[in-house]
C-alpha cells in the first residue's frame, strides 16, 4: 500500500526543515498588517485564485493581519464588452463614464469581491468583503490630470477604523477599489493605488503587489535578470535609464508612495506562480522584488 501522504519529490526530513525555516519569518510578521494587491491577469485562473486564498489563510493563521485589496480589470472589460461598451485608457487608467462607473462598481464590489470572500470561506477561513465606500475607507476626488478621465478618482484620505475593527475580530479583509467622494460621487480607483494608500493609511508593515511578471527585471524580456532586492534610492535611476516601462512605472510609484507613507517593505511578485506569496514572505531567498 503506497503512502499517499508523502511527496515523491521532497523527503519528510526536508519538508520538516522547510517548515522550521519559516519560524523567524512567522515571528517577525505575526501581529503585523500586510496589504496585498491582487488583480489583473494573476486573477483569471480560478484554481490558482483558490490556491492564493488558501495561502493567505495560512498566513492569517500564523498571526498576520491581512488586507487583500483587489482589482479585476479583465472582469470589467468582459462586462463592458457584453453591453457593447468599449474602454479608452490613458496612462494605464480606464476613462470612466457613468455607465463604466456603474459596471465597475457592480463587477468589483458585487462580483469579484464576493468571489474572493467565498474562496477564503472555501479554504476554511472567514473573510469580510467591503469596498472603499464602506466606513468611508477610501475618500477620493476627481482625477487631476491633463486629460479628463471622468469618474476616475485620486485618493484624498483613508479611514482605517472599519478595516481595523474587522482585523481585530479575526477577519481576513477583502477590499474592492471603489471610493466615495466628498461630493457624493462614486469613483473608480486603480487597485495598485488603492492598496498603496491603504497600506500607508493603516500603518502596514508590508505592501505586496501581485502581478504577472517575476518582479522588476533589468531586461523585461529576460526572467534571469530579476532584481531581488531594490533600495528605493535606486528607483529614479531605473526610471531615468528606461529600465522600467509601461505598467511597471506606476507599480514602482505605488511602492515608493507606500514606503514614504511609513510602510517598511514593498514587494512585487508573480501571482501566477503557485505559492508565490508564501515563498516571498517565509523563505530566505524570496521569489520577487523587495523594495525597501
Ligand atoms: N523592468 C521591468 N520589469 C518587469 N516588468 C516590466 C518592466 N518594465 C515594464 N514591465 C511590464 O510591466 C508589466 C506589469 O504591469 P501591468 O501589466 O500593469 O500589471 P498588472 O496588470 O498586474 O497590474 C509586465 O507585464 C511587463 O510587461
Ligand atoms: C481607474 C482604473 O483604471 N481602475 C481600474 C480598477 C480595477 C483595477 O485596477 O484592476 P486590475 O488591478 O485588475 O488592473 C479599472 O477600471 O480597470
Amino acid at each position: 500500500m503506497p503512502n499517499t501522504k508523502s511527496s515523491p519529490l521532497i523527503d519528510p526530513q526536508t519538508r520538516a526543515e522547510i517548515l522550521v525555516q519559516a519560524i523567524p519569518y512567522i515571528q517577525r510578521f505575526a501581529g503585523k498588517t500586510i496589504v496585498i494587491k491582487y488583480g489583473g491577469g494573476a486573477m483569471l485562473n480560478q484554481a490558482l485564485m483558490q490556491s492564493v486564498m488558501s495561502d493567505l489563510l495560512l498566513l492569517q493563521l500564523m498571526g498576520m493581519r491581512l488586507v487583500l485589496v483587489h482589482g479585476g480589470g479583465p472582469f470589467i472589460n468582459r462586462a463592458l464588452e457584453a453591453i457593447g461598451h468599449t474602454s479608452q485608457w490613458e496612462n494605464g487608467l480606464r476613462v470612466t463614464d457613468a455607465t463604466t462607473m456603474q459596471v465597475a462598481q457592480e463587477v468589483l464590489a458585487g462580483g469579484v469581491n464576493k468571489t474572493l470572500v467565498r474562496a477564503v470561506g472555501a479554504a476554511g477561513g472567514r473573510a469580510l468583503g467591503i469596498c472603499g465606500l464602506d466606513g468611508r475607507l477610501l475618500t477620493a476626488c476627481k482625477h487631476d490630470g491633463d486629460v479628463d478621465l471622468g469618474y476616475v478618482g485620486d485618493i484624498e484620505s483613508v479611514d482605517c477604523r472599519l478595516l481595523n475593527d474587522g482585523l481585530d475580530k479575526g477577519y481576513l479583509m477583502v477590499v474592492a477599489s471603489i471610493a466615495g467622494g466628498r461630493d457624493g460621487q462614486v469613483y473608480n480607483v486603480n487597485a495598485d493605488h488603492a492598496a498603496a494608500a491603504i497600506a500607508a493609511g493603516c500603518g502596514a508593515q508590508k505592501l505586496i503587489l501581485m502581478t504577472d511578471v517575476l518582479g522588476v527585471l533589468t531586461d523585461k524580456d529576460d526572467p534571469s535578470s530579476l532584481i531581488s532586492v531594490l533600495p528605493q534610492a535606486q528607483v529614479p535611476d531605473l526610471l531615468a535609464d528606461g529600465t522600467l516601462k509601461g505598467g511597471m512605472i506606476p507599480k514602482l510609484t505605488c511602492c515608493l508612495d507606500a514606503l514614504s507613507g511609513g510602510v517598511q517593505q514593498a514587494h512585487i511578485l508573480d501571482g501566477t506562480l503557485p505559492h508565490a506569496i508564501l515563498l516571498e514572505l517565509l523563505s530566505d531567498d524570496g521569489i520577487g522584488t523587495m523594495v525597501y
